[in-house]
């Protein structure tokens, strides 16, 4: 039977937890504060990060990560992207030997415009196997035990299947994909629309507004995802518009309530210390402002995102500013991107 060792015991790190618990799998969460190792443990519980959910007895934690990895065949990361180097460096040697790695992770490193499959086949070499999940899945849903579903993307190989095999269960639905950098960005892009998104619901700009901006912000993310190497199809599914409608229209999302607080005329200041946990999206926007500067894509919504988070722009004049952009055919960008 697999060991797996889920590297984060936070939200996401959790719900995935205990649905391989559930299963019957051997997993342990490797966390980095006793409090909540002591409480996974004996009071089977996340209080911290997901409240009022009863673990499964077989969920276990622990900080220690020689106890978390030494046995372990299956890595599955589910830490924030930018904490993803600084974590690699500190578990190589726990890591390195380990043949299957899972990201859970929706971002791109900042530092080095890299996604996070990219940097763990970079420090941990091409003899191991790399996959990605994404899809529509709030954590708390997740962890409720509330039908849905996502899609793995790995090698075009036995092992992503096994892999879907793996996750799959009464519940949790799991589709698979050979495209991972496609599921990687549309994963990661996503979070910068659903910013726009509560934005928009901040700013009380109605219903129309907001369909129109997450299918414009779609737009986006097929110009930008293929431009970087992934296939226009993976963005019209789970990873894509799966994740974008579940993350622009749900009140769950972390990414949604910061654009929510920025709409209402909070600071990022402000917005950041409410929102206690990691909204990706914040860091991504700058990465997607790099990355549409060196490939010349042009991404209106996202540019107004990066000038409203790190320029301090009104988000009124950013909307101002999308309005008045000259008239275009609907698809004429995305063909041109193409030819
Ligand atoms: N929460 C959700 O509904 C989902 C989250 N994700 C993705 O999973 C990743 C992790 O997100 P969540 O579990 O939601 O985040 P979270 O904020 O709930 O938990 C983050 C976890 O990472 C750990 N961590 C390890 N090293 C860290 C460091 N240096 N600095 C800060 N934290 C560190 C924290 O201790 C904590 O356990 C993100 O990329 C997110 O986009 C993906 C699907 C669903
Ligand atoms: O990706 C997610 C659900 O699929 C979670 O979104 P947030 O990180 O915005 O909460």
């Amino acid at each position: 039977m697999p060991k797996i060792a889920i590297i984060g015991a936070g939200s996401w790190g959790t719900a995935l937890g205990k649905v391989l618990a559930e299963k019957g799998l051997d997993v342990i969460l490797l966390a980095r504060r006793k409090e909540i190792v002591d409480s996974i443990n004996s009071l089977k519980e996340n209080p911290f990060y997901l409240p009022g959910i009863p673990l499964p007895g077989a969920l276990k934690a622990t900080l220690d990560p020689e106890e978390a990895l030494s046995k372990s065949n299956l890595v599955i990361w589910t830490i924030p992207s930018h904490t993803l180097r600084e974590n690699l460096y500190n578990l190589e040697p726990y890591v390195s030997k380990i043949r299957f790695h899972l990201s859970g992770i929706k971002g791109i490193d900042i530092e080095t415009t890299k996604s996070p499959l990219q940097l763990l086949r970079e420090h941990l070499g091409e003899d191991k196997l790399y996959f990605v999940l994404g899809g529509p899945s709030f954590a708390l849903e997740v962890a409720k035990g509330l039908p849905t579903a996502v899609v793995v993307a790995g090698p075009e190989r036995k092992e992503t299947q096994k892999i879907q095999e793996l996750l799959a269960w009464k519940y949790f639905r799991v589709y698979r994909s050979y495209d991972p950098l496609g599921v990687e960005i549309a994963s990661a892009l996503k979070n910068v629309i659903a910013i726009a998104s509560g934005i928009c619901d901040g700013l009380g700009l109605g219903l129309n507004a907001r369909a129109g901006l997450i299918t414009r912000g779609l737009i986006e993310i097929i110009k930008l995802g293929t431009k970087l190497g992934g296939k226009k199809e993976t963005f019209y599914g789970l990873a894509g518009l799966g994740d974008l409608v579940l993350t622009c229209t749900g009140a769950l999302s972390r990414n949604y309530q910061v654009g929510l607080k920025l709409g209402e005329g909070k600071s990022l200041e402000e917005v950041l210390k409410e929102i206690k946990q990691v909204a990706e999206g914040v860091k991504t926007v700058s990465v997607v402002k790099e990355l549409s500067e060196k490939f010349e894509v042009s991404l209106p919504i996202c540019e107004e995102i990066y000038n409203i988070i790190y320029k301090e722009e009104k988000p009124r004049n950013s909307i101002e500013r999308l309005l008045a952009r000259s008239l275009k055919e609907e698809f004429e960008e995305v063909e041109n991107e193409r030819a």
